[in-house]
C-alpha cells in the first residue's frame, strides 16, 4: 500500500512554508498541485524527493536517504540519477505510486536566478510510454468507466442505438500505442465483466458509478477531476479528436466516459491533445464469445493458476515475429468472434498459410525485422522519438515492399511458391500493405545511417539532405583538416621537431612547445599556458579557425536538430497511415503465428455446423499439456446432435472417474477448442465441427480454487449463481466438482439441481466432472444427460493394487472411485492405505447384504450410494429414459427413491419438493429448501 503521507506537501514544510528557500519552496508548490502523486524533483542530474517521499524513495528504490540543510530545518532527501530513473519509477508503480516528474524547463546556465521547473509528465500505471516500462506482449490501458443517468439514448450514431445499451460506458486508451476503445454496456456487472477482459493497469470512476466489490480487478484506481465526466466538456475534447462525435459514439454516456479518459491521459502526458491517439473505435461486446475474468482464469489462457506449474495457453499458440503481432494474437485470445465470416476469414488465411510453407516462412522472416511500429509512431507524434527510432520505423517500413512481394508472388525469395495469395483475408491485408514511399523517402534522405541516441548533439541527420548543413559541415570539416595539418607546417617553420598542436575543453587549440626549444617560438604565437615542462600557444590564424570550426559545429548541431524536428513532424503527419499499416502487419503476424503453430502442432481447421449439429471432436487434445506431456491421448467430445452410431446425442456429460484420470483435462481441452476455433486458429484435432457459441462459462470447484477473501463455497454459489443465469442454449458450460464446497449432502443435492437447471430450463453444452456418483444417474431421467468415464485399469503386475490411468474417456459411469490407490501413488503410507482398503471393502460388503436384505430402512448414506445400479445397468436406451421421464424431473429424484412408505412426513415431504420450481430458484434457495426438507426428514425419523 502506498503511504498517503508521502503524497501532497510535506507538513514539515507547511510549518515553515514562508521562509523555504527558493526551490524548496517550489518543490512544495508542485506537491500542493500534484497531490496524489509523488513529486520526483529535478536537481541537475538526480530527480530528488524530500522529507516522507524521500524515505518512500530511499526504501522502494533502495537509494541512500540523505539530508538537505537550509536555514528553515534539515530536510531528508533522495535522490535518483536520471539516467537510469525508468528502473526506479517501475519500482514505484509496483509499490503502488503515481509519479509526477518535474524537470528543469530551463537552462540552468541561462537561468537568472532559479531554474523553472515544471510537471512534464506523471507516470501512472495506465498510462506508461517507457518501452522499459511496458511489457511488450500487451496492450496497455487506462480505462474510464461512466454512468448514464437513464436518459441515455443513442444519438443516432453508427452501431444502432437503443436504451438497452445504457447506463455503463466503458473508454479506454493505450497511450504508447494511441488506440482508444468504446464500449457500452448494461449494467455494473457486465462492465466488471468488461474490465476484466479488458485488464487496464488503470481505472477512473465516474461519478455514480458503483461495481461490485467481489470484482477482481488488479487495476490501480485514480481519482480525477469529476467535471471531465460532464456530457459538455467530454464532448468537446472527444470533438478535438474525431470531426464528429456523435457519429463514433452511440450514447451521451460513451461520449463521457471518452471524454474523461482522454483528459486524464492528457493530463498524465502534461500534453494538450494525443495527436496520435486518431482513431476512436467503438465496439460492441456482444459480437465476441464472452469469456469472464472466471473462465480466462480457469482456462489458463493469460496466466496460469497460482498452483499450476503449467504454461498458459498463450505460451503455446504465439508464435509471433512482432511486438504488434503479439499484441494482436492476444486482443483475439481474449475476444473470439462470433461471426462465421470474420472466424472462416481468419481460417481461409490460416489454411493458406499452412499450405504454403515457403510464403509462410517468408513473411515469418520479413516480420521479425519488423519493430514495435505501434509504440514508435506514439512516440513520433508525442515528439519523443530519437533519430534511432526513426531508423527502426524506417527498418520497419522497408519490409513492406518485400512483404507485398511475397503476398503477391512477385517475390523470388518463395522459390516455386510464387502465386498471388488467393484467400480474401489475405488479399485485403495485402491491399493495406501501404508501402509509405513518400515517409520512406524522407527518412532514408534525412537519417544519418547510425545515428547516435541524442538529437541535439549532431550527427542524426544524413549528408546531402540539406545544403546548409552540408557546407557547415564541410566548414567544420576543413577547419579541422587545417589544424591537423598544422603541426607538420608548423615543425617545418620552427625547426621544433618535438612541436605538437592538440586541444582541450578550457582552452581550445593549442600549439605546445617543451621549455627546452621556447628560445625557437615565432613572434605572432601568444601565451595560452603554462605548464611545468612546456608551454602553450596559440597564432591569430589558430584562433581564427577555431572560432570558425566551433561556430560551424554549434551551428550545425542546431540546424541538425531543427532538421531533426522537421522530419520528425513530417512524418507524424502521417501517423494514421502509419497505424494503418501496424494494423494490417499485427494481423498477417497473427495469422502466420497461427498457421506456425497449426503445421508444429497438427492442428486443424475447425469447420462451423448449427447448434442441431451439436459439438463433435474427434480425438481432441489439451493444447498445453499435450506439450508436457510425453504421450498425450487424445479424446473424441460429442455433445449434442445426431449422430450416426448413436442417434441423438445428450448436451450435458456428467463426467466421472477417479483423481488424476483426466477428466479438468477433457473438460478444458474441449473449452480451449472452442476458444481457439473462435479466434481465428486452428486446433488441437484430428477434426472438429462446432456450432458457434456465445459464451464460455467455467465453475472450478473449491479445492481447486485460489480466489481469496469471499467464503470459497460462498464465491463457488456467486459464480454458479452467474452461470445459472446468464447461459444459453448456445453456451458451453464446464462444471468440476461443483458442490464441494458444504456438506457431502448439501453438495450433492446442489449438483444435481444445478444439472438438472442446466437439462431443462438452460440446454446449454455442458461437462459435468465430479465425484458425486449419484449424479450418473441422471441420464436415466433426462434425456439430454448422458455420462462419461475416464478409465484406469489395475496394474497386473503389482497383484491388481496399483493403478494406471488411461487418460482414455469411454461411453458410461466409472464403477470406482479408485481413491485409495491414487492414495497409494501419491504415497500415503501403506498402513493407511490397507485399513482405507479394508474399510472401503467392509462398505461394499455391507452395501451388498442391504440390497440383497431389502434393507432400506437401515440404509446409511454410503450404502444408499452404493446401492444405485451398476454403471452398465444404468445404460438405458433413450427411448426408455424419455418414457420414464416424462417431461417432469421432480418425481424422479434419487434422494426419496426407496422411501416410499406411509408416512405423513415423507409425503409432504415429497409433495413439497415436487412443488419447488427449480427454473425459478436460485442454487442459495434451493440449498436451503432441501436442508428445510432434510430436516422435517429428519425430524421423523427422531420423532418415530
Ligand atoms: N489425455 C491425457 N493424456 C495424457 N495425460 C493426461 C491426459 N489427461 C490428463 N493427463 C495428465 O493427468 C493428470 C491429471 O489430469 P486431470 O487434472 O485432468 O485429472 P482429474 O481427473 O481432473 O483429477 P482430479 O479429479 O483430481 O481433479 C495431469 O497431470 C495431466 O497432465
Amino acid at each position: 500500500m502506498p503511504s498517503e503521507s508521502a503524497l501532497g506537501p510535506p507538513p514539515s514544510m507547511t510549518e515553515v512554508r514562508d521562509e523555504l528557500t527558493p526551490m524548496l519552496s517550489q518543490y512544495y508548490e508542485l506537491c500542493e498541485r500534484y497531490d496524489d502523486a509523488l513529486v520526483l524533483f529535478q536537481v541537475g542530474d538526480f530527480y530528488e524527493a524530500f522529507c516522507e517521499a524521500a524515505e518512500v524513495v530511499a526504501r522502494t528504490c533502495e537509494v541512500t536517504l540523505t539530508k538537505r540543510e537550509d536555514s528553515t530545518g534539515t530536510y531528508p532527501m533522495a535522490g535518483l540519477p536520471i539516467d537510469n530513473a525508468a528502473s526506479y519509477l517501475d519500482r514505484l508503480l509496483d509499490a503502488g505510486y503515481r509519479v509526477a516528474v518535474a524537470d528543469q524547463v530551463e537552462d540552468a546556465e541561462e537561468a537568472s536566478g532559479l531554474v523553472d521547473r515544471a510537471v512534464t509528465r506523471i507516470v501512472t500505471p495506465g498510462t506508461l510510454t517507457d518501452d522499459e516500462l511496458l511489457g511488450a506482449a500487451d496492450a496497455n490501458y487506462v480505462a474510464a468507466v461512466a454512468r448514464g443517468d437513464g436518459s441515455d439514448v443513442g444519438t443516432g450514431g453508427a452501431g444502432g442505438a437503443s436504451d438497452a445499451d445504457g447506463p455503463y460506458a466503458l473508454a479506454a486508451v493505450d497511450v504508447s500505442t494511441g488506440e482508444c476503445l468504446v464500449t457500452s454496456l448494461p449494467d455494473a456487472e457486465r462492465c466488471v465483466e468488461e474490465l476484466e477482459r479488458l485488464a487496464p493497469a488503470e481505472l477512473l470512476l465516474g461519478p455514480g458509478v458503483d461495481l461490485p466489490d467481489d470484482r477482481s480487478l488488479p487495476a490501480m484506481e485514480s481519482a480525477h477531476d469529476p467535471d471531465a465526466f460532464g456530457f459538455d466538456a467530454a464532448r468537446e475534447r472527444v470533438g478535438a479528436y474525431v470531426p464528429s462525435p456523435d457519429a463514433v459514439l452511440d450514447a451521451e454516456v460513451e461520449v463521457r466516459a471518452c471524454g474523461a479518459v482522454l483528459a486524464y491521459a492528457e493530463y498524465t502526458q502534461g500534453d494538450e491533445r494525443l495527436e496520435y491517439v486518431s482513431r476512436i473505435t467503438r465496439y460492441d461486446p456482444r459480437e465476441s464469445l464472452r469469456l469472464d475474468a472466471t473462465a480466462l482464469r480457469s482456462l489458463e489462457l493469460f496466466e496460469t493458476r497460482g498452483d499450476s506449474r503449467g504454461r498458459p495457453l498463450v505460451d503455446v499458440v504465439d508464435d509471433t515475429a512482432s511486438a504488434p503481432g503479439r499484441r494482436r494474437l492476444r486482443a483475439w485470445l481474449r475476444r473470439p468472434l462470433l461471426d462465421r465470416e470474420r472466424i472462416e476469414a481468419r481460417h481461409g488465411a490460416v489454411a493458406e498459410l499452412v499450405e504454403r510453407s515457403l510464403l509462410r516462412e517468408r513473411l515469418r522472416e520479413l516480420l521479425a525485422e519488423v519493430y514495435d511500429v505501434e509504440r514508435l509512431v506514439g512516440r513520433v507524434s508525442r515528439g519523443r522519438a530519437n533519430a534511432r527510432d526513426l531508423r527502426s520505423l524506417l527498418t520497419t517500413l522497408d519490409t513492406v515492399p518485400e512483404l507485398r512481394a511475397a503476398l503477391e508472388g512477385s517475390s523470388d525469395t518463395v522459390g516455386d511458391d510464387a502465386d498471388h495469395v488467393a484467400s480474401d483475408h489475405l488479399c485485403d491485408l495485402l491491399d493495406a500493405l501501404d508501402t509509405l514511399d513518400d515517409v520512406r523517402d524522407l527518412l532514408r534522405s534525412a537519417i544519418a545511417e547510425e545515428p547516435p541516441m541524442e538529437v541535439t548533439e549532431g550527427g542524426v541527420i544524413r549528408e546531402g539532405f540539406d545544403a546548409d548543413l552540408d557546407d557547415l559541415r564541410a566548414t567544420e570539416r576543413e577547419g579541422r583538416q587545417w589544424v591537423a595539418d598544422l603541426e607538420a607546417s608548423e615543425r617545418e617553420r620552427t625547426g621544433i621537431d618535438s612541436l605538437e598542436v592538440g586541444h582541450n575543453q578550457v582552452h581550445g587549440y593549442y600549439i605546445e612547445v617543451t621549455n627546452p626549444n621556447l628560445d625557437r617560438v615565432p613572434d605572432d604565437y601568444t601565451r595560452r599556458q603554462t605548464l611545468k615542462n612546456s608551454e602553450r600557444f596559440y597564432t591569430p590564424e589558430l584562433k581564427r579557425r577555431e572560432d570558425e570550426i566551433f561556430g560551424a559545429a554549434e551551428r550545425a548541431d542546431s540546424l541538425e536538430y531543427d532538421l531533426f524536428v522537421e522530419v520528425r513532424e513530417r512524418v507524424a503527419a502521417e501517423t494514421d497511415r502509419i497505424q494503418r499499416l501496424a494494423d494490417a502487419v499485427a494481423d498477417l503476424d497473427a495469422l502466420a503465428s497461427f498457421a506456425a503453430v497449426a503445421v508444429a502442432n497438427d492442428y486443424v481447421c475447425p469447420e462451423f455446423g448449427s447448434h442441431d449439429e451439436g459439438i463433435h471432436i474427434e480425438n481432441g487434445r489439451h493444447p498445453v499439456v499435450e506439450r508436457t506431456r510425453r504421450e498425450f491421448v487424445p479424446n473424441d467430445a460429442r455433445l449434442g446432435g445426431r449422430h450416426s452410431e448413436d442417434g441423438e446425442r445428450g448436451r450435458i456429460a456428467v463426467v466421472t472417474g477417479p483423481n488424476m484420470s483426466g477428466k479438468s483435462t477433457y473438460m478444458r481441452q474441449v473449452a480451449l477448442v472452442v476458444v481457439l476455433a473462435q479466434a481465428g486458429s486452428f486446433v488441437p484435432a484430428d477434426a472438429a465441427r462446432l456450432p458457434i457459441l456465445d459464451r464460455v462459462f467455467t465453475r472450478v470447484g473449491a479445492s481447486d480454487d485460489i480466489a481469496g477473501g469471499q467464503s470459497t463455497f460462498m464465491r463457488e454459489m456467486s459464480e454458479l449463481t452467474d452461470i445459472l443465469h446468464d447461459a444459453t442454449d448456445e453456451s458451453l458450460v464446464l462444471l468440476d466438482e461443483v458442490g464441494r464446497g458444504t456438506s457431502t449432502a448439501d453438495g450433492r443435492a446442489i449438483a444435481r439441481a444445478t444439472t438438472e437447471f442446466l437439462a431443462e430450463a438452460v440446454g446449454a453444452y455442458t461437462l459435468f466432472a465430479t465425484h458425486y456418483h449419484e449424479l450418473t444417474d441422471l441420464a436415466e431421467d433426462l434425456d439430454s444427460v448422458f455420462n462419461l468415464h475416464f478409465a484406469a485399469s489395475r496394474d497386473p503386475e503389482s497383484d491388481g493394487e496399483s493403478v494406471t490411468f488411461l487418460h482414455r474417456v469411454r461411453e458410461g459411469a466409472a464403477d470406482s472411485s479408485y481413491g485409495v490407490e491414487v492414495a497409494e501413488l501419491a504415497g500415503v503410507p501403506e498402513r493407511v492405505v490397507s485399513r482405507s482398503r479394508a474399510l472401503v471393502d467392509a462398505e461394499r460388503d455391507g452395501a451388498d447384504d442391504v440390497n440383497g436384505a431389502d434393507g432400506a430402512d437401515e440404509a446409511t448414506e454410503t450404502q444408499a450410494a452404493s446401492r444405485q445400479p451398476a454403471a452398465d445397468s444404468r445404460q438405458r436406451t433413450l427411448a426408455d429414459a424419455a418414457a420414464t421421464n416424462g417431461g417432469a424431473h421432480v418425481e424422479t429424484e434419487p434422494v426419496v427413491e426407496g422411501a416410499e412408505t406411509d408416512d405423513g412426513v415423507d409425503a409432504d415431504v415429497l409433495a413439497d419438493l415436487a412443488d419447488l420450481d427449480l427454473a425459478r430458484t436460485t442454487p442459495l434457495e434451493a440449498l436451503n429448501a432441501l436442508h428445510d426438507l432434510q430436516r422435517r426428514l429428519e425430524g421423523a425419523e427422531d420423532g418415530g
